[in-house]
């Protein structure tokens, strides 16, 4: 499965403790990020995770042009809904696309332990499905 791990300034520490945790889940994984959360987690676990911009320059949509392609199948998204972001925009775009393509989106830390919890039992295995269906509807 393909897995954007993103977090605003005030949830980094957060998402670092949460990836540090779940390791052993998450390294099975295609790791995907915004540009300053992906080093942090790579630093701090030796995950391999590839990072896109900066939330700010750009990184929310990234992610949301993988939505779009159908090539992310979860996202954890640790957002600080107490601190204005420069880039709200992005963030509620990024948030609307997983909304049109029905992605599993967690944006709170009591909702990524469910859907990580979730990945690891096989709850997410419909995205397989879907993904093949679409490929060969694409043929
Ligand atoms: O701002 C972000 C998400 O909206 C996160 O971006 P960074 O990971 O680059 O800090």
């Amino acid at each position: 499965m393909n897995i954007a791990l993103i977090a605003h300034d005030n949830k980094k520490k957060q998402l670092i403790n949460f990836s540090i945790a779940y390791k052993n889940i998450l390294e099975k994984h295609c790791l995907f990020a915004t540009g300053t959360t992906g080093k942090l987690i790579g630093e701090a676990t030796g995950l391999n995770i590839q990072c896109f911009m900066s939330g700010p320059l750009g990184g929310d949509q990234q992610i949301g042009a993988k939505v779009a392609n159908n090539e992310m199948d979860l996202i954890i998204f640790m957002r600080d809904p107490l601190t204005a972001q420069p880039h709200e925009p992005d963030v509620l775009a990024l948030l609307r696309l997983s909304d049109v393509h029905a992605i599993p989106i967690a944006t709170n830390i009591a909702t990524a332990e469910l859907l990580i919890k979730a990945l690891e039992r096989g709850d997410m295995h419909w995205r397989e499905i879907i993904k093949q269906s679409k490929k060969h509807n694409k043929k």
